[in-house]
């Protein structure tokens, strides 16, 4: 493999990538130029968006080809073109045979979320202390427990255990939230989502993991549950606000994350005509908020 590396401003990433893949590039990743100096910019995205902006202020782009000549040819096509102004070619490197697989899964190690439950990759074995475990490999769908939303809900699943319950995980993902509320004890899951690969994702990690749920669209999602639980994002909770909490059975819990410190109020102001949000924890600038439903 072939890696050619180019220097080029923000507003050059999107064509340079389109041009590189239409150049049979393998693959193609953007990276802060100035990474590692005192110029490194941050740009922050929140899970499950796509960052705020395609590339830094001086991105370095680094193109993939199966062949030497291959890449010579794209740097050299690159060059001819206009829109390559205020781009440079860095170079042309030869990439060292790799196991990646194993570069991939050595980046995955246990989770823990609590001293005694762990999320465990496929490749490990589980850590001697782990009573309770939930194996997941990453893949498609967001909720590897990596993710401080996902763990503060599996924390919350964990301190309240939800024996005999009927359970919603409203914005599955991968399913591990609906995983985790099987493992402490709840009986009857619906898990949905608006995104098809993540309901796929969520019954073959149930599978894997030996629980029964039931994962589809939103519209499965039908009735009472006795605890609702929905790690989205704040904006889409607000609109959700409703909906979810015309889920939740007389007594029963509405769980949400995906709120950051700063949105508290938001999100007890939209809920306040159904039910009194609390901030129940708080990781990384991320909170947990939690709420019990009148009882009938
Ligand atoms: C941040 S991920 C959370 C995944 C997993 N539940 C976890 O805790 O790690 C949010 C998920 O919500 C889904 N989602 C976003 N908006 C939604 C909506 N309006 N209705 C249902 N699912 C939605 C996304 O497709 C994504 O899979």
């Amino acid at each position: 493999m072939f890696e050619l590396s180019l220097l080029c401003p923000e507003e050059r990433v999107d064509v340079l990538s389109d041009a590189l893949d239409a150049l049979d590039a393998l693959s193609v990743s953007v990276e802060d130029a100035d990474a590692q100096t005192p110029a490194e910019q941050a740009l922050f995205g929140e899970p499950g968006m796509p960052p705020p902006k395609d590339g830094w202020q001086r991105s370095r782009m680094v193109a993939l080809f199966a062949q030497e000549a291959a890449a010579k040819e794209a740097a050299d096509l690159l060059q001819a073109q206009d829109f390559f102004d205020g781009c440079k070619v860095l170079g042309i490197e030869a990439v060292a045979d790799q196991d990646w697989v194993r570069l991939t899964q050595s980046q995955f190690a246990p989770v823990e979320v609590t001293p005694d439950f762990w999320i465990v990759p496929t490749w490990h074995e589980p850590p001697a202390q782990a009573r309770q475990i939930i194996r997941l490999d990453p893949g498609l769908a967001f909720g590897t427990g990596t993710h401080p939303t996902t763990r503060m809900c599996l924390r919350w699943i964990a301190q309240q255990g939800l024996a005999g319950q009927h359970v919603l995980d409203y914005g599955c993902g991968s399913g591990i939230l609906a995983i985790g509320a099987a493992k402490y004890g709840a009986t009857r899951i619906d898990a949905v989502d608006i995104d098809e690969a993540a309901v796929t994702s969520t019954r073959l990690n149930a599978q894997a993991n030996h629980v029964d749920l039931v994962a589809g669209m939103p519209e499965l999602a039908q009735g009472h549950y006795q605890t609702v639980l929905a790690n989205i994002l704040a904006t889409p909770l607000k609109v959700l606000a409703p909906l979810l909490c015309a889920h939740v059975a007389p007594g029963g819990a509405l769980v949400l994350a995906g709120i950051l410190e700063r949105q508290a109020q938001e999100l007890q102001d939209a809920y306040a005509p159904w039910v009194q949000l609390q901030v129940a924890d708080s990781e990384d600038g991320w909170i947990l908020m939690t709420a019990q439903s009148a009882p009938a």
